[in-house]
């Protein structure tokens, strides 16, 4: 796993979309995997942002979704099929036809899930998975004591991830009890993972899921078992990290051409 500790939220925005950029311009059609939430977004606006520039094509590129709530009305604003489509999606000049993301309004949702793992399988998997990390150490929305191994599938949400995501609805009384979300098995079958922490609510997440031990307890652990992990954190998500001299020893010293 590579850590890397940038100063602040833009700097791990623009260094995420440089790479995402270089996978671009050797796979046109790379499938990106997205994640929703706060972290994310200097990532897409700097995406964008080369895209208005005309420094980056990504007009074949295809986008698909990490998680979704169950049960939100179609097009209701804060589904994460049209946070995705609003924030990703429409911004990179791209349609609904490039997208891929499960059906949390399904009558059968475990069939939906189903689905959804074949549909990404069948898509040629996932070339990048951008992560985010819940207070609680969950990515997607495999909450603490999700299956290392799990697959795409339903999922009950923990209070304190309801209560941290209430700000995006007017009650915390709206926001679902219950998701889909690609399990952490299906993760981690991504060619790269990129996970992005900001902000001081994030350290103890991070320092637990990059130096503590693989454990289901803390999901984002599951970083640890993948060849090519990448996380990025800004100076207050990574002021936990016992390690974070040698972190930014190593990152000063890697060559180039490595990219991230
Ligand atoms: N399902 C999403 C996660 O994918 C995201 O990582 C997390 C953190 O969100 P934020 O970046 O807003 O802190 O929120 C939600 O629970």
């Amino acid at each position: 796993m590579e850590i890397v500790i940038v100063p602040d939220a833009a700097a791990g925005g623009e260094l995420i979309a440089a790479a995402i950029a270089d996978l671009l311009s050797a796979k046109p059609d790379a499938l990106l995997g997205v994640a929703t939430g706060s972290t994310p977004l200097p990532i897409y606006q700097a995406l964008a942002a080369r895209v208005q520039a005309a420094t980056l094509d990504a007009s074949r590129a295809r986008i698909c979704q990490l998680d979704e709530y169950v049960g939100l009305p179609a097009g209701h604003p804060e589904s994460y099929r049209s946070v995705v489509l609003r924030e990703v999606v429409e911004p990179l000049g791209l349609t609904e036809a490039s997208f891929l993301g499960p059906d949390g309004n399904a009558a059968d949702i475990a069939a939906a899930a189903i689905a959804y793992d074949r549909a990404l399988a069948e898509a040629g998997g996932v070339d990048l998975q951008l992560l985010g990390i819940g207070t609680d150490g969950h990515i997607g929305f495999n909450e603490p004591c999700s299956s290392l191994a799990s697959r795409t599938r339903i999922k009950t949400l923990t209070r304190q991830t309801r209560e941290d995501n209430a700000r995006f609805f007017d009650s915390l009384d709206e926001v679902p009890h219950h998701v889909i979300t690609q399990g952490i098995g299906t993760i981690l079958e991504a060619r790269h993972l990129v996970l992005l922490a900001t902000g001081e609510a994030k350290a103890e997440a991070v320092a637990l899921a990059v130096e503590g031990p693989l454990s289901a307890a803390v999901p984002a652990s599951a970083l640890q078992l993948h060849p090519h992990a990448t996380v990025v954190v800004d100076e207050a998500a990574a002021a936990g990290l016992k390690l974070a001299d040698y972190f930014r020893d190593t990152y000063a010293a890697k060559p180039a051409w490595q990219g991230l």
